[in-house]
């Protein structure tokens, strides 16, 4: 049976969870449920907290989790990433009082040197300070509401998660230098572990929600003498269908087109006279 964690609280939890479920999982009903068999798919998953599941992974004790990328690297352990998620992205930023952030985003990484950073990621931070031969006067690991700490006096910059950019302007803080790194939800397996069909088909599983949630699928009618012009504007994943409609001198087309792009591909298409345009969701596939 597939073991998997997925996280049980925090900004992965519930998107991590519908995405299964969305993969035709499994998943629980109360918040209190900490694992979970879903015997029709020969699944069991583990609801475990979000900063853990890159340490059972990587033990071997899961075959797989979803996780965070920064969550990941802080870690340490000895796990990989398989598949992008695109959940819950967000940026992994050092800031400071507006001030001292402006100096030190002119003097780069080698300002830091010398200072007190407190982060709940402090592998990560450690980690960036020992690729650019930097050394700090001290790491502060701190739980959250690391905003606070500079306020407090325990640190003089912080390293935390920005996703908004709300928290920090509350606190008075601005962001410098570029991104530690750009983090997203994860699938996630032991690092260098033989993959297995069955983590292959929850791979192609997870890949076929991330397409049917980003793509539609767009039917319209075309004369024969425009039908090239109209299929470069929907040259679909491999190539658009096109058959013959009862009325001669006309076709149908069918094609997936990108769902952000649907609306200006419908304007474009009626331009050049195609008609009866119908775009409709996809709800699971394989490609
Ligand atoms: N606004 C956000 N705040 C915190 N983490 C976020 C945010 N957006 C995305 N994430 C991602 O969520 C993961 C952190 O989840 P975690 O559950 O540990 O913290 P959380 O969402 O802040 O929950 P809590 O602080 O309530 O425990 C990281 O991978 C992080 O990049
Ligand atoms: O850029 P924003 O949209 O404001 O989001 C980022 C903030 O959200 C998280 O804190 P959270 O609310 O999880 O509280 P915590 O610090 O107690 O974990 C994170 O640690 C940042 O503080
Ligand atoms: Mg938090």
């Amino acid at each position: 049976m597939l073991r998997i964690a997925v996280p049980n609280k925090g900004s992965l939890s519930e998107p991590a969870s519908a995405m299964l479920h969305e993969a035709g999982y499994r998943q629980r009903k109360h918040s209190k449920e900490l694992v979970l068999t879903d015997p029709d798919n020969n699944v069991e998953f583990f609801f475990l907290r979000p900063r853990d599941i890159a340490i059972y992974v990587g033990s071997g004790r899961l075959d797989a989790g979803i996780t965070g990328r920064d969550l990941l690297m802080d870690s340490g352990a000895e796990a990989e990433e398989i598949l992008q998620l695109g959940l819950a992205p967000a940026t992994f930023r050092y800031a400071a009082p507006a001030p001292i952030a402006r100096e030190l985003a002119e003097q780069g990484k080698k300002g830091l040197a010398g200072l007190r950073v407190a982060s709940s990621y402090i592998g990560i931070v450690q980690r960036d300070f020992a690729e650019h031969g930097i050394e700090a006067a001290a790491l502060v690991k701190l739980d959250g509401a690391v905003e606070t700490a500079i306020q407090l006096g325990v640190a003089d910059v912080i390293a935390d998660v920005v996703e908004t950019g709300t928290t920090l302007a509350q606190a008075g803080l601005e962001v410098f230098g570029e991104p530690i790194l750009r983090s997203e939800a994860v699938l996630i397996r032991r690092a260098g572990a033989e993959t297995s069909p069955a983590l292959e088909q929850l791979v192609r599983r997870l890949q076929g929600v991330l397409v049917a949630r980003s793509y539609v699928m767009m039917d319209y009618d075309i004369r024969v003498e425009r039908v090239e012009a109209a299929v470069t504007l929907t040259p679909g994943l491999e190539s658009p269908t096109v058959s013959p409609l009862h009325n001669e001198g006309w076709v149908a087309v069918r094609a997936m087109v990108p769902r952000k792009n649907a609306q200006q591909i419908m304007d474009d298409l009626w331009e050049i006279g195609a008609r009866a345009i119908l775009v409709t969701g996809i709800h699971a596939c394989r490609l």
